[in-house]
């Protein structure tokens, strides 16, 4: 099977990547043979418009049979300690659209984009892909992909009440748009690096977050590779 595995950043995976180098055949810079897996892994850059881009022309010429987006995120959901990790299986653009005074409006709601266009499911990016060739047991979450990191309060409300997001990340939904314009299967594996709350970097756990996503990542390509 041809994988991708797709991050923002190379410090998200970089243990997953150490793992490859060391359990792996090395094809070339990004790709690698794991037992029956083609390994390639794009790190595609912070925010949905780097995001978007690097997906985009990879998918033009490339036809992986599953594409896995590894990240980190922000939680709104207290009773989840930092480092759990979770599968997103819904996407919200959550900053784009009109100012209307104080209150906030989607291209949903100012009519410039239709309700269930697509590749939309009413006004989300959802994951219908049902028969995935592995699907991890993880707890599975909505999250809204924002361009600027939620940190005051009428924000993180706003949200809240119009989204009710368990999680927040910068390029979630541009995975999302990209993998089901293409008809790519796809998951989404987040672990928790902060609450989304007024910012505080002290309180940011992202070395245990990279830990839990790269100890489930490397559990995932395991099974997907027929090891375990
Ligand atoms: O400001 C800093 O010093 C700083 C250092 C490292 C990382 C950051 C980020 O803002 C990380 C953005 C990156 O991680 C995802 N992420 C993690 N938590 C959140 C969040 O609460 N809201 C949105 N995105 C989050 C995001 O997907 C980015 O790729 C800052």
């Amino acid at each position: 099977m041809k994988l991708l595995v797709t991050a923002a950043t190379t410090l998200e995976v970089q243990p997953f990547l150490q793992f490859l180098d060391h359990e792996s055949q090395k094809v070339s810079a990004h790709q690698y043979r794991l037992a029956n897996c083609d390994i390639q892994v794009l790190i595609a850059g912070i925010g949905m418009m780097h995001y978007a881009y690097s997906l985009g022309r990879y998918l033009a010429t490339n036809r992986p049979d599953m594409a896995l987006q590894a990240g980190i995120a922000g939680s709104f959901r207290r009773e989840w300690a930092l480092g759990t990790v979770v599968m997103v299986d819904r996407e919200y653009l959550a900053d784009l659209g009109a100012e209307d005074n104080d209150q906030f409006k989607d291209l949903f709601d100012i009519h410039l984009w239709q309700a269930s266009q697509p590749p939309f499911t009413g006004n989300a990016l959802v994951n219908t892909f049902t028969s995935l060739p592995y699907r991890p047991n993880l707890p599975t979450a909505t999250g809204v992909s924002v361009n600027m990191v939620s940190g005051s309060t009428p924000t993180i409300t706003r949200l809240e009440s119009k989204y009710m997001p368990d999680v927040e990340s910068m390029e979630g939904a541009a995975f999302h748009y990209a993998c089901l314009s293409e008809n790519t299967p796809f998951l989404q594996v987040r672990s928790i690096s902060n609450y989304v709350e007024i910012r505080d970097k002290s309180k940011w756990n992202i070395p245990l977050a990279v830990k839990q996503l790269n100890d489930e990542l490397v559990s995932i390509v395991k099974s997907l590779a027929g090891l375990s």
